[in-house]
């Protein structure tokens, strides 16, 4: 039987298989919940962007109200076992921001076996939130050691992943402990089953017609993403650097333009195989350097004059790219359209964000930087959804299944 999906409600959908966080018995028990806060710090160390930590709030809070207390685990950046530079990415300031949001006292521990994280969590009573040291300061985490996994599943009595993002990695806190727990006692939150039902209704039940958007810098990161949607999109958008390549492969003059130089014959391969529903730039940006204060101009067609490098689509191609994006019925945006971190070489970003946020299609906006630049823009209240997924959402749409998800029981 279909259920009306909560996010698409013209939708009809099938529950997901995975047991989650409703089907735990909560009460009085310690839930181990690995969440994504690989946030963005500033210089200073300060929480840039909070959107992960929000966005596991739902799961939190449910645990908490139903009489759990929670030990919670996260990696944050990639420390590289030197302590001087490993100090930026312990998860104290996230901790602060996390209390902030919960408006409950929230413990934080300087290490994430050890002592005082033993000691922490035996004493945790109903409604406590212990946050444990980096997972990764630890090298079985990414080892995905078993004894290093033991040690932190004997912390608690229940696990519950809710870190969408980290979904594709096989480290310790995402496998090897989740698989110390009886059946019955792991789960996914509500942050993943909602990445993954939104994923799974993209993928298997789209509302017609499917645009896609992909941008960003490189053809190689995408070039599984682009084999799997070609089947299920009507038009699939190219902008970004990506562009380039493409043009090239195809023989055009791409001036000073970046280039995969190793990927032309890829390129060509996905040109063949798209035919034309393959949309490249009919215009472009260009300028005489990346430097933001270079001189700039709109050059029209596929070529771009010696000297010059392509910054971002043209007016037209935005113009174009709104135009099939208020048509559609659903689309999903991956990469931006030009070096949008300088404001000279932004506009064409700012366009499609603006053209999605003003679309009735379902919109899913996906990947780290695009994630970034839709909040930045402000458009990130209006689309259907903004996924918390970098790697793990493009590795969702690239049609791949996660281990970490395969050790969580099916209902
Ligand atoms: N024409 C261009 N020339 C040079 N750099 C560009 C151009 N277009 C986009 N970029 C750069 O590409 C980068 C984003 O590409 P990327 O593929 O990483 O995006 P993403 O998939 O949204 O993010 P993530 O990889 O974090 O998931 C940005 O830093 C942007 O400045
Ligand atoms: O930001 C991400 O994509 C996730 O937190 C995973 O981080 P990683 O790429 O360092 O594994």
């Amino acid at each position: 039987m279909g259920i009306r999906h909560k996010f698409f409600p013209e939708l009809r959908i099938l529950a997901l298989p995975k047991q989650t966080i409703r089907d735990l018995d909560l009460s009085g028990k310690k839930v181990l919940v690995r969440v994504d806060f690989n946030v963005p710090l500033t210089k200073e160390g300060a929480v840039s962007d909070d959107r992960r930590i929000k966005a596991a709030l739902p799961t939190l809070n449910f645990a908490l109200e139903h009489g759990a207390s929670l030990v919670l685990v996260s990696h944050l950046g990639r420390p590289s076992g030197k302590p001087e530079e490993d100090a930026a990415f312990r998860l104290d300031r996230v901790a602060e921001r996390l209390q902030e949001l919960l408006g409950r006292p929230v413990t934080k521990v300087n290490d994430t076996v050890g002592p005082e994280a033993q000691a922490a969590s035996s004493t945790l009573a109903p409604g406590g939130v212990l946050v444990l040291e980096n997972v990764r300061f630890n090298p079985g985490e990414k080892k995905g050691d078993p004894t290093f996994a033991a040690a932190l599943a004997g912390l608690a009595d229940a696990y519950v992943n809710d870190a969408f993002g980290t979904c594709h990695r096989d480290e310790a806190s995402m496998v090897a402990v989740p698989e110390c727990f009886p059946a019955d006692r792991r789960a996914i939150g509500f942050l993943v089953e909602k990445e993954l039902q939104i994923l799974d209704t993209l993928l298997g039940h789209p509302k017609p017609p499917m645009v896609a958007l992909m941008g960003g810098a490189k053809v190689s990161d995408k070039i599984l993403v682009i084999e799997n949607l070609l089947p299920k999109v009507e038009r699939l958008l190219i902008g970004g650097a990506m562009t380039y390549t493409f043009l090239k492969a195809q023989g055009h003059p791409t001036g000073k333009s970046r280039v995969e130089a190793d990927k032309l014959d890829e390129a060509r391969h996905l040109l063949q195989l798209a035919g034309d529903k393959l949309v490249l730039p009919q215009d472009h940006l260009v300028s005489t350097s990346l430097d933001p204060s270079a001189e700039t101009k709109v050059v029209a067609g596929t070529e771009i004059p010696d000297g010059w490098l392509g910054l971002d689509i043209g007016p037209a191609t935005a113009a174009a790219y709104g135009e099939l994006i208020k048509n559609a019925g659903t689309v999903i945006w991956n990469g931006p359209m030009g070096k949008f971190e300088d404001e000279p070489f932004r506009k064409g970003t700012v366009k499609v964000a603006e053209a999605m946020a003003d679309s009735a299609a379902v919109t899913v906006v996906g990947g780290g930087e695009t994630a970034e630049a839709v909040e930045e823009f402000g458009y990130a209240e209006k689309m259907t959804h903004v996924s918390t997924g970098g790697g793990a959402f493009l590795e969702c749409l690239e049609g791949k299944s996660f281990n970490s998800l395969k050790v969580i029981p099916d209902r």
